[in-house]
């Protein structure tokens, strides 16, 4: 019987803003320009003191005021701050709620200062480190907690891990049950408060920092601190698992080069410190016109640092954005520059949700093709050095260097190619879901004003749709516009790599040294399709999420309609479909009956985890014919997670790999359209060429592969039990109109 489940609960919530003033510092020796009153309001008084009392009633004046949620002025501490604004979070991080704290600000406003403090004065960094593990301390129930932190830094649009001694440039990846995920990052099992502290300097060791005009100690790359708190249920809920997630955020600051009297290295930097800020500030600005107007295409993808913050900006994160400012009148634009974003980002919503255990198969299919190809790059990598070290003891070769560190370049410039343009896609394909709603809106927008009665034509309500249409037709214009640009820019980007492939193509036929140049080229070859197919990951990722969505909002409809539980139920049986409990979520992949793993929401069908054979023999799912499965395997007395996959070969077969030495052990059963539970096998095999004669015959589809590990199932009128009794895998297929169950 196909299923749904319920989505779990989402609360919108609004980011919370704080302004943080520092004391005036004895560098800046200027005049203190920014008043805090009532704790709320910031006023940027004029810094030019020739302005008279005609100046101000006439609105000649510079004096700027804002409001926000919180404002603290020179004298609070930073544990002021963290009481006022960040503690209730962090009990939310303990309850599975992910939650984000960032500091905005320009350079030498105090963000370090707010995010890690001094042993005086600890910032918000330590402050809820101590308050996690208080929590769990204190926590009265039996649940199990496990507490892991990683720390990272976006230094000139390369992420580093922090926790690394030496470590190279990282990816993201983009993962749609838990978000932006960084592949490879390390993730710290820590037990204490003080252990991550320890972590956290020892990764502000490594940080990269500057003395510049503007700062002794300027951070010069965007650090990111994530705990991570699971918590296992012990209670009725028993196997559910809850992951809190807390990102903790010291931005670099944002300078002028003019100020900074930076040059070289240190110019560069800023000028990438200021284009992830700037995309920073972008997508505030969008996130805010946003709220107001309809969609606006939000630019994400600009920066690493914008990607990394999505979810603190528009997901699943109750988030805080601490804005720090000087009082200094040399600092007055500054000021009311993040003053400006400041308010902006007061109209940012985010959606929270309790993030329960899930094991996405697809996600780990695609990982593991990653992985491999990761191999295979450092298996190249090392043919590489060896080839290398073999060149540099052969002088009469040297000629061929200045050609080879020239192709390096050439390649290095392919993958920033390849990067480009994916990132250039992936903008496109955004903007390009984000018009198609905002069109379907307009369709309905015009509908509803077309329906509206002659007599409320010049009504209030006829008067808010053609403003919400106005505004609709206003982003659609915006977004065409940014379209074009981006499809331009790919073409560029394409007439670009054509001619880099056709120069590096052109150095190999020409240079004496082939088989060098050739694993050079490889090597570089299989990077960049190592990117792609996360590209395409990132993609199919999107698409999931935009079914989830959409099943979201078929069941916002449903119970829009006033029908009780009851009648839901009523219905969806009629229909054939089985509802999960809906208020409970239950480990992803199972009933609260311990029965159907939920594949509606998620199109794939997920791992079954830490049941008991009982639970397990009793569990069942239908596989769509698009899906992917995978199974557990039995060995011994438990259940382990199983390397056994089933996926679709093409529409008419299943095609069940498994991945390591011992072969699957595959029975086979004839069945009605009907489900057929339990029974004996008619026939049943080790490996597809051992097939029993008289199946080979009934089903000459069966082909045997070259590995013995792989098999194609034909779909007719075909059950098949995928195990092995002892020590083997289990999961048993029987088909049933176009899909398959599991039973
Ligand atoms: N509230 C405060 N009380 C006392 N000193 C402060 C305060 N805020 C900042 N400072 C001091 O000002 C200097 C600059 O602060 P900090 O390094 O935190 O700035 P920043 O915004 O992180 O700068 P950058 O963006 O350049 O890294 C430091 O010496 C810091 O100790």
């Amino acid at each position: 019987m196909p299923m749904i489940r319920a989505p779990a609960k989402k609360q919108t919530t609004t980011l919370t803003v704080a302004v943080k003033c520092r004391p005036l510092s004895q560098r800046a020796c200027g005049r203190d320009i920014v008043r805090v009153k009532s704790n709320k309001e910031v006023v940027v008084l004029d810094p030019d003191l020739s302005k008279d009392y005609l100046d101000r009633i006439q609105n000649r004046t510079k004096e700027k005021k804002y409001c926000f949620d919180h404002a603290f002025g020179p004298q609070s501490t930073n544990l002021d701050t963290y009481q006022k604004c960040i503690s209730t979070i962090i009990s939310g991080v303990v309850q599975g709620l992910n939650a984000t704290v960032f500091a905005y600000g320009s350079t030498g406003s105090g963000k370090t200062y707010t995010m890690v403090g001094t042993q005086h004065d600890p910032g918000l960094m330590v402050l809820s480190l101590h308050t996690i593990f208080d929590l769990i301390r204190r926590d009265k129930s039996s649940d199990e907690f496990e507490v892991t932190c990683s720390y990272l830094e976006v230094y000139n649009e390369v992420i580093y891990d922090l926790l690394e001694k030496s470590s190279g440039s990282l990816e993201l990846r983009e993962d749609p049950e838990h978000g932006i995920v960084v592949a490879g990052l390390r993730c710290i099992k820590v037990h204490s408060a003080d252990k991550i502290l320890e972590l956290l300097n020892l990764g502000n060791s490594r940080r990269k920092t500057e003395s510049t005009e503007a700062n002794a100690t300027s951070s010069r790359s965007h650090a990111v601190l994530e705990i991570t708190v699971r918590r296992k249920q012990r209670n009725k809920y028993k196997n559910q698992v809850m992951r809190g997630k807390l990102a903790l955020v010291d931005l670099a600051g944002s300078e002028r080069a003019s100020e900074t009297n930076s040059t070289g290295q240190k110019l560069r930097d800023g000028a990438n410190i200021n284009r992830s800020l700037l995309a920073l500030a972008n997508c505030i600005n969008a996130l805010g016109k946003q709220q107001k107007r309809g969609l606006v295409y939000v630019p994400y993808r600009n920066s690493k640092l914008t990607r990394i913050l999505k979810d603190g900006l528009s997901g699943n994160s109750q988030t805080v954005m601490v804005a720090t400012i000087s009082p200094a009148d040399s600092q007055y634009h500054h000021t009311v520059n993040t003053l400006k974003y400041a308010d902006r980002a007061k109209e940012i919503k985010t959606h929270i949700q309790k993030n329960i255990g899930t094991i996405d198969t697809h996600v780990s299919d695609y990982q593991r093709m990653i992985d491999s190809l990761q191999i295979e790059v450092c298996r190249l990598k090392k043919e590489l050095a060896d080839k290398e070290s073999q060149l540099s003891v052969k002088p009469t070769e040297t000629t061929a260097d200045d050609e080879l560190s020239w192709l390096n370049v050439l390649s290095q410039e392919i993958s920033e190619n390849v990067q480009e343009r994916i990132n250039l896609q992936k903008a496109l394909f955004e903007l390009e879901e984000t018009n198609l709603r905002n069109r379907t809106e307009l369709k309905h927008l015009d509908d509803a004003i077309a329906k509206q009665p002659v007599s409320e034509k010049d009504g209030t309500v006829s008067e808010a749709l053609r403003v919400r249409r106005q505004d609709i037709l206003d982003n659609i214009l915006d977004n065409d516009e940014a379209g074009i640009n981006y499809r331009k820019e790919i073409e560029e980007n394409e007439k670009h790599r054509c001619q880099l492939q056709g120069m590096i193509e052109e150095a190999i036929s020409n240079n004496g040294n082939k088989t060098y140049l050739r694993i050079l080229s490889q090597y570089r070859l299989l990077g960049m399709a190592n990117t792609e197919l996360q590209f395409e990951m990132a993609m199919r990722e999107q698409i999931i999420h935009n079914q989830r969505e959409a099943q979201r909002n078929l069941w916002n409809l449903i119970m829009g309609l006033g029908l009780d539980e009851k009648q839901i139920f009523d219905l969806a049986a009629k229909q054939g479909i089985t509802i999960e409990d809906w208020t409970v979520t239950r480990y992803p992949g199972l009933s609260n009956r311990g029965k159907s793993p939920n594949l509606a929401s998620g199109g794939y069908a997920p791992f079954s985890y830490g049941l008991s054979i009982n639970q397990w023999r009793r569990s069942s799912c239908i596989y769509q014919n698009h899906q992917r499965v995978a199974s557990k395997s039995f060995s011994q007395d438990r259940w382990d997670l199983s390397p056994t996959f089933c996926r679709e070969k093409h529409h008419s077969f299943y095609y069940l790999l498994a991945h390591d030495n011992s072969p699957p052990c595959v029975r086979f059963r004839r069945s009605s359209d009907n489900w057929v539970s339990g029974g004996h096998p008619i026939s049943w095999f080790g490996t597809p060429d051992k097939l029993p004669r008289d199946l080979r015959k009934s089903y000459p589809e069966i082909t045997p592969v070259s590995s013995c590990n792989e098999i194609y199932l034909p779909t007719p009128a075909l059950g098949a039990d995928f195990g092995r009794a002892k020590g083997h895998y289990e999961a048993k297929f029987i088909q049933q109109g176009s899909s398959w169950f599991n039973q």
